[in-house]
Order: structure tokens, then C-alpha cells, then sequence
């Protein structure tokens, strides 16, 4: 099995539910990774307003961020990174065509997985209830380096909540007898309930708050002088999988499974 940057290279055949729970634990560390750069910057209100920049900048409407989002995707559509089935653009609709030579990405998932993107909903909990809890309150104005880890941060974690799709893919394929049923009647609920590990949603709380300990600790070659000092909150790491992450992990796997048979 060939790894790159954490992610699964594999064809689908060899995919097992180990191996995309493995690509989920991979993508735990680039998220508390993307929280501990932004986390450094505190909140940096001028970075949002719709007003601030739209009114003194020419060029720019909108927030800042939307500007930076939006002027960052379309680079990263040309240098190629939407032909991977794994990213997802919060502006897709604007988006300019790849300029590079298309890679041939094994053929996982079913086509319907291309229609799923719940990145509106991560962008409005990210802005609006996650960020004010992340940061301290302040304005340093570095808005742009702001912006820049503010979009490292909502591309983690898109990326690891759209993983979903792969999670479901292969849920389905171990076990197609259970699921077949609940997708012909299109009963969320059942879906829901099906594709529910309550005891591997605990463990992944637990691992992220040990993470956020691990890497986000003060190092400091006086060992003693460095307990207790976290550059993010611990136990907000999982708050932010409990209400936010694995909510719409399983959102997507419900919307990719509810089209599975289409
Ligand atoms: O590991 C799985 O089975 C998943 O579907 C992923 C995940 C998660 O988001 O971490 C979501 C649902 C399950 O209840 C457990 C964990």
C-alpha cells in the first residue's frame, strides 16, 4: 500500500474500513496542526467585515477572507488540486479549469459523491461559533497571515469531513445486504443509525484532546516548567469533532449513501 501525505493511494478494491479510519487519524494531526498556527493570531476581526476592506480597497469586495478564499482556489483549480475526489472548494462555482496534466485518481467512489459539498456549513460553524472560542480577543493586524490560516484550517478540515464519502463507500461495500434496504426507502435515520460507532466516536474525542496536549505543549528544556501550558484548549478539540467534525462526517456519509444505488 503506497501512503502519500497521509492520504490513501490505493485502489478502491484494497480500501478497508482500517485503512480510511487510518487516513482520518493522519488528518486529525494536519487539523491540530492548522488550529495551533491560527490560535497564535488572535481574533483579528478586520479580517471579516464586510465593510473594512470592501470600502478602502479597490479591487476587493466583499470580506477579506471571502477575498482570500476565493483568490486562493482559484490558483489552487489551476495548479490542479479539485481533480483530487477528496478536495472540495467553498467557491466552486467560480472556479477557473486545471491547467496541469489531469492525474488519474483510482475510481472509488460512486459519480453522485461529486454533487456533495457541505462546505457552506463548515465555513458558517468555523466563522460564527468556532473561531471566537479558538482565539483570544484582539486585533494584531496581521489580516492577512490571518486569512492564510484561517484557509489552512477550513481545508483540513473539508477535507477530513468529505472523507465521509470514503468512509461510506466502504461500509457499503462490506456490508451491502444492511444498508440496501434503508437506501431504497432513502430513510436517513436508518442510514444514521447504521453507520454509527458510538465507542470510535469516543476514542477520536479522547485522541484529539491527547493530541492538542501532545503538539500544542510549551517546550521547554526545563521540564518542569511547561505542564499545563496548551497552545489550544484541549478539550475544545473535541468539542469542535463532537458538535462539528463528526456531525457532518456523517452528514456526507448519509448524502453519499442515500445516492449510493442511484
Ligand atoms: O469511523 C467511522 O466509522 C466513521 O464513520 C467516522 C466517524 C467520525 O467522524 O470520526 C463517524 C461516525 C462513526 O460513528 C464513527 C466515527
Amino acid at each position: 500500500m503506497e501512503k502519500t501525505d497521509g492520504n490513501v493511494s490505493e485502489s478502491g478494491n484494497e480500501m478497508t474500513l482500517d485503512s480510511v479510519r487510518d487516513s482520518l487519524i493522519r488528518q486529525e494531526d494536519s487539523i491540530v496542526f492548522s488550529l495551533i498556527e491560527r490560535a497564535k493570531f488572535p481574533f483579528n476581526s478586520p479580517t471579516y467585515q464586510e465593510s473594512h476592506h470592501s470600502s478602502s480597497i479597490p479591487g476587493i469586495s466583499g470580506s477579506l477572507i471571502r477575498f482570500f478564499v476565493k483568490e486562493s482556489e482559484s490558483l489552487q483549480a489551476k495548479a490542479g488540486r479539485y481533480q483530487n475526489p477528496e478536495e472540495h472548494a467553498f467557491f466552486p462555482d467560480e472556479l477557473p479549469p486545471s491547467l496541469v496534466p489531469p492525474h488519474t485518481f483510482p475510481l472509488v467512489l460512486h459519480p453522485a459523491a461529486a454533487s456533495i459539498n457541505v462546505n457552506n456549513k463548515i465555513w458558517d460553524f468555523y466563522f460564527n461559533k468556532f473561531l471566537p472560542l479558538l482565539t483570544v480577543p484582539g486585533d494584531d493586524g496581521n489580516y492577512a497571515s490571518t486569512a492564510s490560516s484561517d484557509l489552512t484550517c477550513l481545508q483540513a478540515i473539508s477535507r477530513r469531513i468529505h472523507y465521509g464519502n470514503f468512509v461510506a463507500e466502504v461500509k457499503f461495500r462490506d456490508a451491502p445486504h444492511d444498508y440496501e434496504p434503508a437506501i431504497r426507502a432513502q430513510d436517513r435515520d436508518a442510514l444514521m443509525k447504521l453507520l454509527t460507532f458510538e465507542a470510535v466516536e469516543e476514542m477520536v474525542k479522547k485522541r484529539v484532546a491527547k493530541k492538542a496536549m501532545t503538539f500544542g505543549q510549551e517546550v521547554s528544556l526545563n521540564s518542569t516548567e511547561s505542564q499545563g501550558k496548551y497552545k489550544v484548549d484541549p478539550p475544545l478539540v473535541s468539542r469542535l469533532y463532537d458538535e462539528w467534525v463528526m456531525p457532518l462526517t456523517k452528514l456526507v456519509e448519509v448524502e453519499y449513501l442515500l445516492r449510493r444505488l442511484d
